[in-house]
């Protein structure tokens, strides 16, 4: 079960000598021309009629044949991946370090006598009356009803919150932007840097706009100083304490913090410890994504991440995309020495998918001890970067195709375009860029055809070299019907499910976040000795360098 150290898995093993008896046969070249079926025998499809989802997962470009492949997944079996993610849907306690149940399949559940799971935990009854107020609210903005203190309906939105407080909402904010209310103008604000705050409120009317503090502890000090901030601002226009409950809401667990701020509990949205910062978007935390998008729609991105956790929980391993994309992801991390993983959707609207999960997958998975407290002694999480393409290819993928990194990739692409400008050319072109890319990565250009092409000049060896592309990396295509909310949610939910079974498998703790501390600790002591070079106590000498530094030469 999970806790356990991967490399004692028979499984695993077996993946050990597979990869060094036979990753020099795995070609693709070879592969694809030894089996006329691979395509078909190596894509899956997830189909949804409500919300109307269809997703492809095109698997066949990976290093792996039959024996690789049902290796894996005996090494989900033995892992024990189907009893850890059905605990995670039954309420258990999966986050051990914590002791708490991990719940945000919960958030999108219909309930029961409407086909959701049946889940025991504090706090899941209560998420459909949560999730009335965020429509009842989100209606009256949207619709004018909602007035500010002056009188006049609010007009832009600023969602205060940083981590998963912020990456989630920009992210669909972007990606359904195409759904949203145009005069209803959404900003958000996370850094500490005052810089973010102050450009932000240059383009703001205190009479016109509503500010969303949103912070699940709401102790972290970015948001608090921002939300502090940004209660001065409009109280230096708006003068009456009073007037901060027409313009000031929260998304908290912490019903103390946000009335000791001065926002009344009325205007407060509740969500539980159980929803874990990078996996809540679905809470109360979208709500700047129902204000931009309208309530209908919010829930149709709720109903296409059901429709994929009913998938994730109910078929079977070897037809369940969220563990196929975990099982090839772990076979190049863990037994090719692959370091990263890239996101490159051929969407604009999905611009910051790759950035929101650099928070999802690398917080969860980014740990270096077992749920029992031993040191692993095997790779874990990625490191996920990307965005969208064809931007990408004319700045990183140079390396992709030539350099000496392996680099996994997995391609994302609608089949149609919410903009089918210039009679759809453009989407064409675009398509015709995302069924290239992976056919160059995995096929490549060999000496030959580059002599060939090059005719006279091939005699310039060196310049034959350079244009010759090995081929062999491996990559899935995602090829999805259209972005749609409920699409959307099923794509963002088969990425959550994704990271859970390669947690599972490593046996770590993929729900907590010690990683994060250490620093905000020491920013905190370091804030309290800025003042004065007398009180520069407990560094080495770097760090009290740098800060006399700082300190002699601020004006
Ligand atoms: O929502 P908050 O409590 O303000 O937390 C915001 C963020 O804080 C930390 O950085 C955590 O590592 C994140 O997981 C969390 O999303």
């Amino acid at each position: 079960m999970t806790g356990t150290s991967a490399t004692k898995y028979q499984a695993w093993k077996k993946l050990q000598s597979l990869h060094s008896s036979k990753s020099s046969k795995l070609v693709l070249k070879e592969l694809f021309a030894s089996d006329p079926s691979r395509f078909s025998t190596l894509s899956k499809s997830f189909v949804s009629s409500s919300p109307d989802v269809n997703i492809l997962l095109d698997y066949s470009k990976n290093l792996v044949d039959e024996e690789v492949l049902s290796s894996l997944f005996e090494l989900a079996r033995e892992a024990g991946v189907e009893g850890f993610r059905d605990d995670m849907f039954a309420g258990k306690h999966i986050n051990t370090s914590e002791d708490r149940a991990v719940l945000h399949v919960a958030l999108r559940n219909p309930p029961v006598d409407k086909g959701g799971f049946k889940i025991d935990e504090e706090g899941v009854d209560e998420v459909h009356g949560v999730l009335a107020h965020i429509k009842e609210f989100s209606d009256s903005v949207r619709s004018g009803a909602w007035k500010g203190y002056t009188g006049k309906a609010i007009n832009t939105i600023v969602n205060i919150g940083i981590g998963g407080s912020d990456l989630g909402p920009v992210m669909v904010t972007e990606a359904l932007k195409h759904y949203s209310k145009r005069d209803l103008k959404t900003h958000f604000v996370s850094n500490i840097d005052g810089t973010d705050l102050a450009e932000v409120l240059k383009l703001c009317d205190p009479e016109t706009t509503l500010f969303i503090v949103a912070s699940k502890t709401f102790t972290t000090q970015e948001t608090i100083t921002n939300a502090e901030s940004a209660k001065d601002w409009f109280l230096q226009t708006a003068k009456d304490k009073e007037h901060v409950a027409k313009h000031f809401v929260a998304l908290s667990t912490n019903t103390q913090g946000v009335t000791a701020f001065g926002i009344s509990e009325s205007n407060m949205f509740a969500f539980w410890d159980w929803v874990g910062g990078r996996y809540s978007l679905w809470s109360a935390i979208g709500l700047s994504i129902a204000l931009a998008i309208g309530f209908d729609n919010f829930q149709e991105m709720l109903d296409g991440a059901h429709a994929m956790d009913k998938h994730f929980k109910e078929t079977k391993l070897e037809d369940n995309l969220p563990v196929i994309l975990a099982l090839v992801g772990i076979w190049y991390n863990d037994f090719y020495g692959a370091q990263t993983q890239a996101l490159l959707p051929y969407d604009q609207y999905m611009k910051k998918f790759a950035d929101y999960f650099q928070q999802g997958d690398m917080e969860s998975n980014g740990k270096s001890v077992t749920k029992d407290g031993s040191r692993v002694d095997y790779e874990t999480g990625p490191i996920i970067w990307g965005q969208s393409g064809t931007n990408g290819q004319h700045a990183f993928y140079q390396l992709i195709h030539q350099g000496t990194k392996l680099i996994p990739c997995d391609f994302l692409a609608p089949i149609e375009t919410l903009n089918p400008i210039s009679g759809g050319k453009h989407h064409e072109i675009l398509l015709s860029n995302f069924f290239a890319q992976p056919e160059a990565l995995a096929f490549g250009k060999t000496e030959e055809q580059v002599v060939e092409e090059l005719g006279a000049e091939s005699s310039n060896a060196a310049l034959v070299k350079s244009k010759i592309f090995e081929g062999n990396k491996p990559t899935n295509s995602i090829l999805f019907q259209k972005l749609t909310p409920g699409t959307l949610g099923a794509l963002v939910a088969l990425y959550e499910h994704k990271i859970h079974v390669q947690g599972a498998i490593w046996g770590i703790n993929s729900y907590d976040q010690m990683g994060v501390e250490l620093g905000k600790v020491l920013a905190k002591a370091i804030l309290k000795q800025l003042g004065n070079e007398k009180d520069v106590q407990g560094h080495d000498s770097s760090t009290t360098g740098l800060i006399h530094h700082y300190q002699k030469n601020r004006k």
